[in-house]
């Protein structure tokens, strides 16, 4: 038996991956799995691949994932794939790493990473030789998350996307199905408690990352390996209020608005109307009344040589 890579950020030989594969993720994708499936061999990787058939399947597969056999499990999918394999491997002993194949809609986890959805070689070499950066998980109603978790209108959206017009309009389904929500929704009041104190706001998500929605910073100084959560609060309510930060997204710009707090904390509880979505890396992940914290568990989260920086 080969022993496993130990805890050493690089690995000193191709990994060993098991692939879980979401067929549904994204549109027509394959071609760009068996690009990288291709290149991975070439490196000298051993490589399984399993299909989800259903939700859940991602999860059951990483969580059954044999340490003895495999280095890492890789999500090939968007971002729900991702968030299913690291809920599975969090079941595990810890011993094997993540990684990520992006051919998902919106692939936030790729923009935090620095890696580039059609650089095929580019996602091969992090696989086989990339570095680890153990980055700390957050929890929604103790569902794990990796990217951000948040109630609001967003999760509204979450809840109510036509997953059809997803596979057909991409990330453009998520800005009609906006528009459709914000028109016919009352923006109801969301407390927010953390560390004793109490905030209000319309919207509101706890960032790990720093994007958001695809290329687009909405908490520029969060940081993946830090056990912290930085939170956005948005006051506005009404359609306005939305198009106003829907065009601050975009220019970086949301967390300048005056009316927008930020704060940290290590854990939140957000209350509002009861069974209200919670989103975490873009589906749903909990129900209002919600508690967002930063997990116990962390996980190895392999990216490309040349990945940014986190902020300090
Ligand atoms: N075989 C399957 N059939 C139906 N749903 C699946 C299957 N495998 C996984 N899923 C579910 O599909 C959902 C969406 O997948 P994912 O987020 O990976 O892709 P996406 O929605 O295209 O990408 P993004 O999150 O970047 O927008 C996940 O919640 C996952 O649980």
């Amino acid at each position: 038996m080969i022993p496993p890579i130990e805890a050493s950020p690089i690995p000193t030989r191709p990994r060993r991956v098991l692939i879980v594969h979401n067929p549904t993720a994204g549109r027509h994708k394959r071609r760009r799995l068996i690009g990288v499936v291709e290149r991975l061999e070439r490196h000298g990787c051993a490589v399984t691949i399993q299909e989800t058939a259903k939700r859940g399947d991602a999860e059951d597969f990483a969580a059954r994932a044999d340490e003895a056999l495999f280095d890492a499990v890789i999500a090939a999918g968007g971002d729900g794939t991702v968030n299913e394999v690291l809920n599975g491997l969090a079941l595990t002993g810890g011993g094997l790493a993540l990684g990520v194949i992006p051919l998902g809609t919106a692939n936030v986890l790729a923009c935090e990473i620095g890696l580039d959805p059609r650089d095929s070689e580019q996602i091969a070499q992090a696989i086989a030789f990339g570095p680890a950066r153990r980055v700390h998980l957050g929890t929604a109603n103790r569902r794990r998350f990796l990217l951000m978790a948040g109630a609001g209108l967003d999760a509204e959206v979450v809840a109510g996307l036509n997953v059809t017009l997803k596979r057909h309009a991409g990330k453009l389904a998520y800005v009609f199905e906006g528009l459709k929500q914000a028109v016919g929704y009352d923006f109801p009041l969301l407390s927010i408690r953390a560390d004793g104190a109490t905030y209000e706001g319309r919207m509101v998500v706890a960032c790990k990352g720093r994007f958001y929605g695809g290329p687009f910073i909405a908490a520029p100084d969060a940081n993946l390996e830090a056990p912290m959560l930085e939170i956005c609060i948005l006051p506005a309510a009404g359609v306005a209020g939305m198009l106003r930060y829907g065009i601050a997204l975009p220019l970086g710009k949301l967390t300048e608005l005056p009316e927008v707090q930020v704060i940290k904390a290590k854990s939140i509880v957000i209350t509002g109307p009861r069974g209200a979505p919670v989103q975490g890396d873009g589906d749903i992940v909990a129900r209002l009344p919600a508690e967002i914290a930063i997990a116990d568990e962390t996980v190895d989260l392999i990216c490309p040589h040349d990945s940014p920086a986190p902020a300090p």
